[in-house]
């Protein structure tokens, strides 16, 4: 069993996940030489007006893209409690059931490093975890004005440039629903499972 040391979080809506969200995983791993990431669907994000896939589709396309990296863990931390999934809560659930010994790494696009102003308690989000903000083509990322809206990260911030990959959720649900291609933007198991399930498609 891998002792964990180095724990990767990494919390998202995957609604579908993607390259651009296993290849940032891959790069803080290494980076900050982790021992295992959990990859975390949000039940609700807070700030989002909602999803197009339930839940456990969105799960299982992420246990999906897990396969075959024994360093990532699918986890349902945010789906068995009521949303909305506050980051803060998982961080704390973590800190709990890993013990203090285990040092917690928050792994985030740079789009959404940049709303952390906007979360629940962002000056305990630092305080239970190290930042680790990758960038995001289209998303300039200026780590002075994160500094001055959440003090708390000033020491706790790791930015990585990252593989720079230009994809979205979004662009791929709209290609999804008008029948345009995205092989090659995700894991070819996803794509057949949201076909199999006729996901994102527009219902004639
Ligand atoms: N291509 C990418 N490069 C870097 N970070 C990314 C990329 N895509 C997503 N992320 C980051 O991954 C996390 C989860 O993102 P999310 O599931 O919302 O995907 P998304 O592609 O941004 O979806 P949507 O288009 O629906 O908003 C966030 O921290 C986001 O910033
Ligand atoms: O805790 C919060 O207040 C909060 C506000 C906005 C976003 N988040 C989390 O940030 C992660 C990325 O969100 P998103 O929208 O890019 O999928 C995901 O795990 C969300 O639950 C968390």
């Amino acid at each position: 069993m891998t002792t964990v040391r180095r724990l990767g979080i990494y919390g998202g809506t995957f609604d579908p996940i993607h390259f651009g969200h296993l290849a940032i995983v891959e790069e803080a791993r290494w980076f900050c030489r982790l021992d295992q990431v959990l990859i975390v669907p949000a039940a609700a994000q807070p700030l989002k007006e909602g999803h197009l896939a339930a839940a456990h589709h969105r799960l299982e396309m992420v246990r999906l893209a897990c396969a075959g990296n024994d360093a990532l863990i699918p986890s349902s931390l945010e789906l068995d409690r009521p949303p909305p999934s506050y980051t803060v809560d998982t961080l704390r659930v973590c800190r709990e059931r890993y013990g203090p010994e285990v040092e917690l790494f928050l792994i985030i696009g740079a789009d959404a490093a940049a709303d952390l102003p906007r979360w629940r308690e962002p000056d305990q989000i630092a305080h239970l975890a190290r930042l680790v903000v990758v960038e995001r083509p289209g998303y300039p990322f200026d780590p002075a004005s994160l500094v001055a809206a959440v003090p708390a990260v000033r020491d706790r911030m790791i930015v990585l440039t990252g593989p720079q990959l230009a994809i979205s959720s979004t662009d791929l649900r709209q290609r999804l629903a008008t029948g345009r291609p995205v092989r090659y933007q995700l894991p070819d198991a996803v794509l057949a499972y949201v076909n199999h399930h006729r996901l994102y498609q527009v219902e004639e």
